[in-house]
C-alpha cells in the first residue's frame, strides 16, 4: 500500500465516525444552533451551515483543516480531545457575544479519542436564561472590579512629579533612573515626608516592571497581628470563625511588579525572618497553607529611621538589611535643598483649589523667604499642609510672608492675646508626648508606641496627624 493510500485508509473510519456522530445528534438539531467537529489534532473536519452563519464566516472562507482556535479563539475542544472528557455545559466568549456550548469527545470502538464535537445552543432557550443573566451580571461586576484594581495599582507618580532642579535633586533622579534598570532590591532612606514613596512609584514606572502592579504596604500602619496575613495571604479554611475567606497577600498581588515596603524598620522580628525567607527563596507560604508559591517581585523598601542603629541594637536583622539594601538611596530633607522650596511650593499650590473665579495662587517673594527660614521636620508633606492652611486663610489670591507666618505650626497663636482652647491644649500636649517618646526610643516608632501604651498603628496615625 502506498503511503497516501494508507493515510486515506486511516482517515476513512474517522470521517465516517464523525458523520455518524453528527447524524446521531440529528434528533437534537432543533435544540442547537450550530455544530462543529475536530480531529485528533484539533483541526476542523466539519462545521454545519448554521454555525458558519453564527460565526459570520464569509461564504468563500473554508475553515476545514484549520486549527479550531484560528476560527473560534476561546474554543476548548482541544482540552476535550486531550482529556477525553466532555464539557457538558459552558459559556464561551466569541467577539462580544456569549454562546452556551456543549463539547463531547468522539471515540472509536476501543474507546480511543479520535476527535471532538461541539454544539452551540440557542441563547433564547428559556431554562438557560437565568444562567446567562447571572453570568452577564457577574461579568459586568468583574470587569468593574478589575478596572478599579488596575487604576489603583497603576503608578500614580512619574519622576517628573518629584519637583526640584537643585544639583542634589538632579543627582537623586539620575540615581533613580539607573537603579530602575537594575532589578535588585532598593532601600530608600529619608525623613518622613521627603518623597520616598513618590520616588518608589517613579522607579517602578521607569523599570521593566512598569506594566506590572505596584503594591504598597505601610508596615508601621498595620497592626502587628495582621501583618503576616497582609504580606503572605490566607489559605482557604485557614481559620474557623469570622475570617474564613482565603485572601491573597501583598506579595502575590505584586507578582510581576514591585512591592513597596514603607517603614520597614518597624517590622517585627518574626516577620523579618519570614520576609528574609521569601526574598531568598523567591517563594511564599500563605497562612494556614502547607504549600509554597513562586513569586517574582522587586522589593523597594523605605525607612525614616536610622536602620544602622537598629542593626547595632539587634532589633533589625543584619541579613535582611543586606538583602534589601543592595542599592540604597538617601533622600535629603527639605531643609538641605532650600533652593528648590520655591518651585516645590509653587507646584503644590497649583494642586490647591482657589476661590471661585481665581486663576491661581501667587506666592510673594517674602513668603518664599519665610518658607526658607523654617526647618521642615515634616518635609514636603508639612509644606503642603502649611500651604493649604495659608490658602484657606488668604483673603485674595496672593500668599505673602505674613500669611505663611500664621500658617506655620510653631508660630500659630504666637503674639495672639487669646490662649488656645482646651482642644488645642490637648492636641499640643499629645504632640509633645509623641515627640518625647520618639526621642526616647531613638526614632523607633514601635518602641515609642510601647512607651506611650498605644498600638503601633494608633501611634502612626497620630504621628502623621501631627506631622511628625
Ligand atoms: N519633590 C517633591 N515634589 C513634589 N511633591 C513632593 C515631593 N516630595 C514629596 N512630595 C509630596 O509630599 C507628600 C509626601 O511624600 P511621600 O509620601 O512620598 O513621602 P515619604 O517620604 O514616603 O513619607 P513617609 O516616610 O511619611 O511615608 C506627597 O504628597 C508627595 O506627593
Amino acid at each position: 500500500m502506498t503511503g497516501e493510500a494508507q493515510e486515506n485508509d486511516q482517515h476513512m473510519p474517522r470521517q465516517v465516525n464523525i458523520e455518524h456522530a453528527v447524524r446521531s445528534f440529528g434528533l437534537l438539531r432543533e435544540y442547537f444552533a450550530g455544530a462543529i467537529a475536530v480531529d485528533l489534532d484539533t483541526r476542523i473536519t466539519w462545521i454545519d451551515k448554521r454555525y458558519r452563519e453564527l460565526l459570520k464566516l464569509d461564504a468563500e472562507f473554508d475553515p476545514i483543516g484549520l486549527s479550531v482556535e484560528q476560527v473560534i479563539p476561546h474554543s476548548l475542544l482541544r482540552r476535550v480531545v486531550q482529556t477525553g472528557r466532555p464539557i457538558l455545559l459552558d459559556i464561551m466568549d466569541f467577539d462580544d457575544r456569549q454562546f452556551v456550548v456543549c463539547r463531547i469527545p468522539l471515540k472509536d470502538e476501543q474507546g480511543n479519542v479520535e476527535g471532538a464535537i461541539g454544539f452551540v445552543f440557542y441563547d433564547n432557550v428559556d431554562y438557560l436564561a437565568p444562567i446567562l443573566d447571572k453570568f452577564a451580571a457577574l461579568q459586568r461586576q468583574l470587569s468593574r472590579a478589575q478596572a478599579a484594581l488596575t487604576r489603583e495599582r497603576q503608578t500614580k507618580y512619574t519622576l517628573s512629579s518629584f519637583v526640584g532642579n537643585s544639583g542634589t535633586v538632579r543627582e537623586l533622579k539620575a540615581m533613580v533612573r539607573r537603579f530602575a534598570l537594575r532589578d535588585g532590591a532598593v532601600l530608600i532612606e529619608g525623613e518622613t515626608g521627603t518623597g520616598k514613596e513618590l520616588l518608589a512609584h517613579a522607579m517602578h514606572q521607569q523599570s521593566d516592571r512598569a506594566e506590572g502592579p505596584f503594591v504598597a504596604v505601610n508596615v508601621a500602619a498595620i497592626p502587628e497581628a495582621l501583618l503576616e496575613a497582609e504580606f503572605f495571604g490566607v489559605a482557604p479554611g485557614a481559620f474557623t470563625g469570622a475570617d474564613r475567606k482565603p485572601r491573597k497577600g501583598k506579595f502575590e498581588l505584586a507578582h510581576g511588579g514591585t512591592l513597596f515596603l514603607d517603614e520597614i524598620g518597624d517590622m517585627p522580628a518574626a516577620l523579618q525572618a519570614k520576609l528574609l525567607r521569601a526574598l531568598q527563596e523567591g517563594e511564599i507560604e500563605a497562612l494556614g497553607s502547607n504549600t509554597v508559591k513562586k513569586v517574582d517581585v522587586r522589593i523597594i523598601a523605605a525607612t525614616s529611621q536610622n536602620l544602622s542603629e537598629r542593626l547595632a541594637d539587634k532589633s533589625f536583622r543584619s541579613d535582611l538589611y543586606y538583602r534589601i539594601a543592595v542599592l540604597t538611596i538617601h533622600v535629603p530633607p527639605l531643609r538641605e535643598r532650600l533652593d528648590d522650596i520655591e518651585v516645590i511650593a509653587t507646584t503644590l499650590l497649583e494642586q490647591i483649589p482657589g476661590q471661585e473665579g481665581q486663576t491661581g495662587w501667587i506666592l510673594a517673594a517674602d513668603a518664599v523667604e519665610c518658607l526658607a527660614r523654617h526647618d521642615w521636620p515634616g518635609n514636603v508633606r508639612e509644606l503642603r499642609n502649611v500651604l493649604e492652611r495659608a490658602a484657606a486663610m488668604a483673603p485674595e489670591d496672593s500668599i505673602d510672608g505674613a500669611l505663611i507666618g500664621r500658617a506655620l505650626p510653631q508660630l500659630r497663636g504666637r503674639g495672639s492675646s487669646t490662649a488656645p482652647g482646651l482642644s488645642g491644649r490637648i492636641a499640643e500636649a499629645e504632640r509633645q508626648a509623641l515627640i518625647d517618646a520618639i526621642a526616647a526610643a531613638n526614632g523607633s516608632k514601635s518602641a515609642a508606641a510601647r512607651h506611650l501604651g498605644i498600638s503601633r498603628s494608633q501611634f502612626y496615625e497620630k504621628a502623621k496627624r501631627h506631622n511628625l
